[in-house]
């Protein structure tokens, strides 16, 4: 997989707009973050507390000599620890209190985004984009929007404190020392700029991270057995030294820029320095003035240095807000229109369909006709690419056929509601998902039902016998997408999930892997409980579903070009004819 670049979407939000949405984030918890503030403050007020300790410890002890100043000054000092570590805790605690609950809050609406995009969404964008901001874009912006706006806010307070503070000590010389101001915040300018665009970089490169470690971590079987280690080491490697260098542009950043600024500082601060010292020696300056405004200087060019630093956090943060600002507005699924039936009867009709994927390569389905009684068996067969699966997912509008219409008992199925639609059929697939859990759990898959029902649709389903005979029955957990099973209980897992939804529409997409007889046995059985009484579509992969079923239609090139029962297809010795032997060696 190449490194992808970053979106021209991305840019769609300005900085600002981005800063201002995740405003709105802290808003539910503006109290506990202006206690944060609050917090930066008192230890900023702390910092420019040492800035006139620092004078009245140099007047007091050179200048005035006065002996209060021996118990004064140390206990200003404790006051002065208490206020600054008060302050600290607070806005430490404060600001984690509410970065969680921004994090939470977008790792929410993240997901529920994600479990309501449409599937053309998952085939264009890779789970581990996904996962990668799920994960990493939420910190970064948790941290923007809390730790590195304290930071800020706080030194900018003391920033501006030592300001007003050199004014105080000396007008004259603090107008000098604000004409260094321009030229930062110039420097600042160019390096927040490329602090953004190198954090999108790195941000992306994640994606990719993530995205083929995940191939990987999903797939060790195949990797091992085609010995595909160094090619996949190599693609990690690729990505990873992407990732690297995006990030060693950033650390060049962050590492030149303090440097630069100090730098452009040290100018300034010198020749105030050399003045100052010179009023100092002339006795325009007391020595308590001297020590403050040093103090002040130095706590001018401290705050400074932070704020370079909290800026690439900063702009990290708006970066990650960008790219989950896009995702959350994806648009979701169309819920389509009111029709919500208890029960469909289960007539299904395709009229004149066509169908082509926004990313394929012209269309996959061309004016496809087909009705299906209520109660009948379909199968469709076909080669592979035929069109076969595209054809019965526009029924659960997976996708939305581009012309024609498909209706279910005279609706398109478009007029009904989306979840309405769904809860009318019922899918087994040839790769069964199962997620880590008990088996009772991936049975019911999060409908309250009652356990006797859990237990008879696995009956029916015949996986009740090996399910007995695990330590802890229906609660036994199946690991990591079900590894601890054989493919076969597997599959009648999926069966009795859909059993157990008992809708009135079935699709079914056969499994190919040669089961044993005894297994193949069972899930005949199981599989004829489930079709019992349902409308049904099975892209048939098995000889005896093919024989059995009411009608075969054979499908080619995103056509139908055959269809009847298995006599009259194998007297016409069309394209089915020749399938069939082919297939299941006749
Ligand atoms: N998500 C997708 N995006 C773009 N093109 C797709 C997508 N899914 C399928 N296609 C293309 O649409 C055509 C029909 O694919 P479909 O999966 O319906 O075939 P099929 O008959 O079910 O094949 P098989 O028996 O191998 O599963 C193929 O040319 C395929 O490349």
């Amino acid at each position: 997989m190449a490194p992808t670049e970053h979106g021209s979407k991305l840019t769609a939000h300005g900085p600002w707009q981005v800063y201002r949405r995740l405003l709105t984030y802290l808003r539910p918890h503006r109290s506990m973050f202006a206690l944060g503030i609050l917090g930066a403050a008192i230890y900023s007020a702390s910092m420019l507390g040492f800035t006139l300790f620092a004078k009245y410890f140099g007047d007091g002890t050179f200048e005035n000599r006065d002996p209060r100043t021996i118990v004064l000054l140390p206990i200003a000092l404790i006051t002065l620890f208490f206020f600054r570590g008060l302050g600290d805790f607070t806005q430490t605690y404060c600001m984690g209190y509410v970065g969680r609950r921004i994090v939470k809050r977008l790792r929410s609406q993240i997901f529920e985004r994600i479990t309501q995009l449409p599937i053309g969404y998952y085939d264009r964008n890779s789970s581990g984009t996904l996962l990668s901001r799920l994960t990493y874009n939420t910190e970064q912006v948790g941290q923007a929007s809390t730790d590195s706006i304290t930071i800020a806010v706080r030194e900018a307070l003391t920033l501006f404190g030592s300001i007003f503070l050199l004014f105080y000590l000396n007008p004259r010389l603090a107008l000098i020392t604000l004409t260094m101001g321009p030229v930062i915040a110039w420097l600042v300018t160019i390096i927040n700029r490329r602090f953004r665009r190198y954090s999108r970089r790195i941000q992306d490169s994640m994606g990719d991270v993530t995205s083929v470690a995940k191939e990987t971590l999903e797939a060790p079987r195949v990797i091992k057995v085609y010995n595909a280690q160094t090619y996949k080491n190599e693609q990690f490697e690729r990505v990873n030294e992407h990732n690297r260098r995006s990030h060693m542009r950033l650390v060049l950043t962050k590492g030149l820029s303090n440097p630069v600024v100090q730098m452009v500082m040290s100018f300034g601060s010198a020749f105030v320095l050399s003045i100052a010292i010179s009023d100092a020696i002339s006795n325009r300056m007391t020595m308590g003035d001297l020590l403050a405004f040093l103090v002040a200087l130095v706590q001018i060019a401290q705050p400074l240095r932070s704020l370079v630093n909290v800026a690439g956090p900063i702009q990290q943060g708006i970066a990650a807000g960008e790219s989950i600002f896009d995702l959350i507005d994806e648009p979701a699924e169309v819920d389509g229109g009111s029709l919500r039936p208890e029960r469909v009867r289960g007539e299904i009709d395709f009229k004149d369909v066509t169908f082509s994927y926004p990313a394929g390569k012209g269309a996959a389905l061309h004016g496809v006709s087909l009705r299906v009684a209520r109660g009948e068996m379909v199968a469709i067969v076909g080669k592979s690419g035929s069109g076969k699966s595209t054809l019965v997912n526009l029924i659960p509008r997976f996708y939305d056929v581009d012309a024609g219409t498909v209706r279910i008992d005279g609706h398109d199925v478009r007029e009904y509601q989306l979840n309405g639609l769904r809860d009318q059929i019922a899918l087994v697939s040839q790769d069964v998902v199962l997620f880590n859990d008990t088996i009772r759990a991936n049975i019911a898959f999060g409908r309250d039902v009652p356990a006797a029902a859990i237990e008879s649709a696995a009956q029916a389903a015949h996986a009740l016998e090996f399910i007995r005979e695990m330590p802890v029955g229906l609660d036994t957990v199946v690991g990591d997408r079900g590894v601890l099973l054989s493919g076969g209980q597997r599959q009648r897992i999926s069966i009795a999930r859909a059993l157990l939804k008992n809708a009135p529409i079935l699709i079914l997409d056969e499994a190919t892997s040669a089961l044993d007889t005894e297994s193949e046995r069972l899930i005949q059985g199981a599989l004829e409980e489930l079709m019992h009484n349902r409308t049904t579509l099975v892209i048939a992969h098995r000889l005896s579903t093919v024989e059995k079923a009411d009608r075969i239609v054979v499908m080619d090139a995103g056509r139908i070009v055959e269809s009847g029962t298995h006599a009259e297809l194998m007297a016409l010795d069309g394209q089915y004819a020749t399938l069939y032997r082919m297939q299941f060696n006749v």
